[in-house]
């Protein structure tokens, strides 16, 4: 135990390094990239800190060039969740009594080698080949909100942990401890961001919970890499267990496991609504009320006033629906443009979509690269085929795909006549941006079709000069995001500036990487303290005279 209170200095975002020809960081990458390409990775799971290898392997593709394999993983069986569960348990029992300054040491170590060290180009690495992200797309995710999330996630901690009783009186000491959950954590990360492999489990771990990972089978490589990087600063064995595999069979062995103590999920709605019916089912078996935290899905919106800048309206169009091929939760992929002002964005749109270029992450020079895998690409193609289809629709942009060397799709642009129109409620997760064209003197009674056509609430964006029409917009659609930009694109939230999560069918809203997370990671033990004991059971007014 140490006699000091120690304080924590607000921390800032990790810089986004540029990668522009001829920097040193550049030469560093593109090494690494190569590396990396030709080697064939051979990754087991990691429990209790020892490397276990089942046999039930999958291979791992490059989804802009899925015949190469960059390696195979090893899958979680219930024999193994079990044992992770068992190890998790095991480490609780030093982790969650460790001062708190040392836990944050590790995590805060961890964000400095991402910072100064060559780990930032491994992670960097895996994120482009495993998951078909470009050098920028994957800085801002894999290295960036990684190193943020360690820092702010240590720094909540620490403001939390000032948080006492206001008042004690003379002869008495409240006092308020933060203990870990009673039990585990499962965290379940989605196989768009390679940074929610290193929050979801990290922020309960850094309030001295344990926890079990289980990333999406797409981005296990960048996944392992991501727990590799914490064992390398110093996280004891057992603290996070790494087992990939079957979500539903490592799910069936944790939610009956009487321990479970929270879930940490980023993923689509349905599979968070079907785990969280599982947990209600189950309820009784538990020590505790588990602590539910899910960050899902979105229906992201950007919607236009006349006085818009035509120019800035479009570059977030693009920036916001087409950046990582559309698969960010954010991504706007339905727009409401005034009559007025639609023939110039059109034009814009269609110009630029034409200049963006499609390719390999290796090429820097590519903005567009392959969606995840082929049970993606097949869905959001058929979304296209769709409007291809109907009377209600016509793609104005785009609208070609091709999975004959990786998973390539166009950025589409769809224009409906429809306001609920399938692909204006429906959240695609792939490069795919419907627009409807609004009477401009039906601005109120569009922005409300907007608040009603979707069941999410993740982000969204109005774009106007006049600011009467954003104080309108403002209120409509005061439930309609979580995240919401004014003349901005509705991506790209950054950890300390814009906490991120959606409400309504978008999740339970608890802001990756704020105060409001953490919080969600202990369970508070007040505790009063009477220096001299009362004598007597009496109490004055049961006094005769
Ligand atoms: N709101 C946010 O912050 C946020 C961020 C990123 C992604 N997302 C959402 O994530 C989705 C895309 O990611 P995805 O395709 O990986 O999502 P997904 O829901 O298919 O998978 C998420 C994770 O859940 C696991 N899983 C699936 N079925 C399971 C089951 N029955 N039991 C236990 N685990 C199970 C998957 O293997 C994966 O690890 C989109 O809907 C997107 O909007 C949301
Ligand atoms: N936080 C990211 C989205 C993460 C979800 O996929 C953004 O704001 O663009």
């Amino acid at each position: 135990m140490s006699n000091a209170i120690f304080h924590h200095p607000m921390p800032t975002n990790e810089p986004i390094r540029t990668y522009e020809p001829g920097s040193p960081e550049r030469a560093a990458l593109k090494a690494k990239l190569q590396e990396m390409e030709n080697e064939y990775i051979d990754i087991p799971l990691i429990i209790g800190g020892k490397e276990i290898r089942t046999g039930d392997t999958e291979e791992i593709s490059m989804p802009h060039d899925h015949k190469h394999k960059l390696g195979k993983y090893h899958k979680a069986g219930k024999k193994e969740v079990q044992m992770a569960i068992d190890s998790a348990l095991e480490a609780w029992k030093t982790w969650s009594n460790m001062d708190w300054q040392d836990r944050a040491a590790i995590f805060m170590r961890a964000a400095e080698m991402i910072y100064q060290t060559d780990w930032r180009y491994t992670i960097l690495a895996s994120t482009m080949l495993g998951q078909s992200k470009n050098a920028y797309q994957a800085e801002i995710d894999a290295a960036c909100e990684t190193a943020d999330f360690l820092r702010f996630n240590v720094h909540n901690a620490y403001k939390l942990y000032q948080e006492q009783p206001p008042h004690s009186p003379n002869g008495m000491w409240n006092r308020m401890e933060y203990r870990a959950l009673e039990g585990f954590v499962f965290a379940v990360a989605p196989f768009n961001f390679t940074t929610f492999n290193a929050n979801l489990p990290g922020a309960p771990a850094i309030m001295g919970n344990v926890a079990l990972l289980k990333p999406a089978g797409t981005s296990v490589l960048s996944a392992y890499y991501i727990i590799k990087l914490f064992e390398a600063a110093g996280l004891p064995a057992g603290v996070i267990n790494f087992i990939p595999g079957s979500g539903q069979k490592i799910g069936d062995v944790v939610f009956n496991d009487p321990n479970f103590a929270g879930l940490h999920f980023t993923g689509s709605t349905q599979v968070f609504q079907s785990m969280w019916k599982i947990i209600g089912n189950n309820i009784t078996k538990y020590k505790s009320y588990p602590r539910i935290v899910g960050e899902t899905g979105g229906k992201d919106f950007v919607f236009a006033h006349s006085s818009a800048n035509v120019r800035g309206l479009a570059t977030a169009l693009i920036q916001g629906s087409f950046e990582y091929q559309g698969q960010k939760c954010s991504a706007a992929s339905r727009a409401y443009i005034p009559k007025s002002i639609w023939p110039e964005l059109k034009e814009i749109l269609v110009n630029d979509l034409k200049n963006l270029k499609t390719g390999p992450v290796t090429d820097f020079t590519n903005f567009v690269n392959a969606v995840i895998d082929k049970a993606a690409f097949d869905t959001i193609v058929s979304y296209i085929e769709f409007a291809n289809k109907s009377d209600e629709a016509k793609i104005i942009a785009g609208g070609k795909y091709n999975d004959k060397v990786g998973y390539y799709i166009n950025p589409t642009v769809i224009e409906t006549t429809n306001p609920k129109f399938k692909t204006m409620q429906e959240e695609i997760f792939g490069p795919v941006l419907t627009v409807y064209v609004y009477d401009d003197n039906k601005y109120e009674e569009t922005l409300k079709l907007c608040d009603e056509t979707s069941p999410y609430a993740l982000t969204g964006s109005i774009f106007a000069e006049d600011r009467l029409a954003i104080v309108t917009a403002d209120k409509i659609l005061k439930h309609s995001a979580g995240n919401f930009y004014i003349n901005d694109k509705p991506t790209g939230a950054v950890v300390g500036q814009q906490p991120f999560g959606g409400a309504r069918a978008s999740g339970t809203n608890d802001k990756a990487g704020s105060f409001l997370n953490i919080v969600r990671w202990v369970s508070p033990r007040t505790i009063k303290e009477t220096f001299i004991p009362r004598k007597d059971f009496r109490y004055p007014f049961m006094s005769e005279k």
